[in-house]
């Protein structure tokens, strides 16, 4: 029987599904929503030299596959950065596709699909054969759409990107009901640190908070650089309490962190305005209500967050 939604399921449709998944070339992985890898099919552990039965999340995944030259053909000297970048473009979108290719030479299109709840399902072809006289030209695409969406200081989500994060879970707010936490996130007295070390050092000082902020998010969390010292955060599903609980914890990060190893004793805070997105209101308003909530953060002292 088929409908809108596509052929109606039989009884054993999980088990064949799983059966023919288990033989197909296809590469075919389920991610959790904490990004931990629930199955991968044979070939994709194969190609990736990964054990069956060991639990793996896909950053783990993807430093095994970096340090043991297997799996994805990584180009970088640098995996942890590598990682940020990766992770500002990686489920965020209820849908995305691309072209990769693999450390034995072959070249996969790789399709992500992901529901509201955070689960995955990512399903790679071999296209090896494919129009590869277009390759080129579909690399420098995907190229650019990575230079649009990746801020090329922190490897954060770009202004442009995370807005778009912003407006998509606005639109899930307002169809589904799902709740999303708004953060504004700004570090305090940064003009101080540019005069006092110099330019380079602020901008070592907003990688090294970048990637510290990044190690305290989900998969699915948003965060992006939307100005110079001023972040975006957004958390999906979560309530208010859990928002205000994760603002907390990164707030504590920072402020124990100590981000410039030429200095060990230099050490910085940073403030947030928080809202739950409200499904009446723009995405610019309610950008607006955070912005006054963070305006409060800073005129109250600084490290601190307030609610708008
Ligand atoms: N190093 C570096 N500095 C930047 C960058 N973008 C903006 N800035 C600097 O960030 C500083 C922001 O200063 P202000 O807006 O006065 O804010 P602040 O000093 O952090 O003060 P409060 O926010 O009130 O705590 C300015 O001096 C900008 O020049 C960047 O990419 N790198």
């Amino acid at each position: 029987m088929a409908d809108s939604k596509g052929i109606a399921v039989s009884s054993y449709f999980a088990e064949d599904l799983a059966r023919l998944y288990e033989q197909s070339p296809l590469h075919v992985v389920l991610y959790d929503p904490q990004d931990m890898v629930r199955y991968a099919n044979p070939s994709h552990c194969i190609d990736f030299a990964m054990a069956r039965d060991v639990p793996i999340s896909w950053s783990d995944m993807m430093r095994h596959s970096f340090a043991n030259k297997v799996g994805a053909a990584i180009q970088t000297d640098d995996i942890e950065a590598w990682l940020i970048s990766a992770k500002a473009r990686r489920g965020k979108l209820p849908f995305r596709c691309f072209e990769t290719d693999l450390r034995n030479g072959r070249w996969m299109y790789i399709t992500e699909t992901m529901d509201e709840q955070g689960w995955m399902l990512s399903v790679g072809f071999d296209i090896t054969a494919l129009r590869t006289n277009d390759r080129s030209l579909r690399q420098a695409r995907d190229g650019a759409l990575r230079a649009a969406q990746v801020d090329t200081l922190t490897g954060v989500s770009s202004r442009a990107h995370v807005l778009e994060q912003l407006d998509l879970r606005l639109n899930q707010l307002r169809s589904n009901q799902q709740p999303c936490g708004l953060v504004l996130l700004d570090l305090d007295y940064f003009k101080k640190i540019n005069d006092t070390y110099g330019h380079n050092a602020g901008d070592e000082v907003l990688q090294r908070f970048a990637r510290l902020v990044v190690s305290s998010l989900g998969r699915n969390d948003g965060f992006g650089r939307i100005g110079g010292e001023e972040f975006l955060l957004l958390f999906p599903q979560a309530t208010p309490a859990e928002t205000e609980a994760k603002v907390q914890a990164i707030l504590e990060l920072v402020r124990e962190s100590s981000p410039l190893p030429e200095v060990p004793r230099f050490h910085h805070t940073c403030s947030a305005g928080l809202t739950m997105l409200d499904p009446a209101l723009s995405s610019i308003e309610n950008m607006r209500n955070a912005d006054r909530a963070l305006y409060a953060a800073k005129g109250a002292g600084r490290d601190r967050l307030m609610w708008a």
